[in-house]
């Protein structure tokens, strides 16, 4: 089903599972005809351990990185990252993957970086990450949409170190307990590292998502639960995922979308919406 034999070249920002998890599947060839050209991240330690995995050159800029030959910079660092990576690889005629999505939460950056990508003629992707359903919800956005609602539970560990930044005591949670309610620009305010996902929804839905956390002292897995409801009809997903062992923050399914999103770019059958 490949079309195009061609060497495809990738520059990382952001070291950590998913730049690991990105980097591994292409050594292991599940991501084909691709190689891991460039890497960067703050802490140069996981950049070395990446550029030995894969041979990548040890980029020590953001500026740096976006001057390699590449076709594409994968972007998973942090919200905080997002406009000067995005920005930077567009400019430099890349295309730019975005794993930090939470940013696009701006409406201001995310018509802008569009704006650029359309002048450079360059793609903008944007992974489903750790939720589904984004297929059926792009098609119910030509109807209209009128609630979109994302209800996260999730262990305690995975939302601890935003907790804390709130002021939580965390060893008082013996039961699950809603830590959040509110609109998708409140959340990832107050959450940046946890539910970039809910931006990721009132994106594709365009419409702005309410959302609910909660922190469950007996959970082990990330659930996401979503609903959106449309005059073509309502749509109810819910994934359960296994976090990663090393950022427990992190679903292990928003890694895998991201390599389903990059190997597919070399496939000629598109399936879904
Ligand atoms: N779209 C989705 O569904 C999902 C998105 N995410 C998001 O994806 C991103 C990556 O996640 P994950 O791999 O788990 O995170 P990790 O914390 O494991 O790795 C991120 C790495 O990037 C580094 N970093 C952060 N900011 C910068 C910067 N400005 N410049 C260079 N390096 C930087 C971090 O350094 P340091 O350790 O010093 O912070 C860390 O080494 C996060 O923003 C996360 O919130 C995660 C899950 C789902
Ligand atoms: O991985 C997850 O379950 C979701 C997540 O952290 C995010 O959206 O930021």
């Amino acid at each position: 089903m490949e079309v195009n034999t061609t060497m495809y070249k990738i520059g990382i920002v952001g070291c950590g599972v998913i730049g690991s998890f990105i980097s591994k599947k292409v050594v292991d060839g599940t991501i084909k005809n691709a190689k891991i050209i460039a890497v960067y991240d703050r802490n140069l330690e996981k950049s070395k351990k990446l550029s030995e995995l894969t041979g990548a050159k040890i980029c020590n800029s953001i500026d740096e990185l976006v001057k390699e030959n590449l076709d594409l910079v994968v972007e998973c660092a942090s919200v905080k990252a997002v406009e000067e990576v995005a920005t930077k690889s567009l400019i430099n005629n890349k295309d730019v993957l975005i794993m930090s999505v939470g940013a696009l939460v701006d409406k201001d950056l995310f018509l802008k970086l569009k704006k650029l990508a359309k002048k450079v003629s360059r793609k903008i992707y944007i992974p489903s990450g750790a939720i589904g359903g984004l297929d059926a919800i792009k098609a119910l956005r030509l109807g209209e949409i009128y609630k979109v609602v994302l209800k996260t539970v999730k262990p305690i560990k995975a939302l601890e170190d935003s907790l804390k930044n709130l002021g939580y005591d965390i060893s008082s949670i013996k039961n699950p307990i809603v830590v959040f309610e509110g609109d998708v620009f409140e959340a990832i305010k107050k959450f940046p590292m946890n539910i970039n996902v809910s931006v990721t929804l009132s994106i594709v839905s365009e419409y702005p998502a309410k959302v609910i956390i909660v922190a469950d002292p007996n959970a082990k897995l990330n659930r996401h639960e979503i609903l959106v409801e449309s005059s073509i009809g309502k749509l109810k997903v819910c994934v359960e995922n296994v976090p990663f062992e090393e950022n427990p923050k992190t679903s292990a399914l928003a890694a895998y979308s991201a390599v389903r999103l990059i190997r597919d770019l070399s496939e000629s059958v598109k399936i879904g919406t």
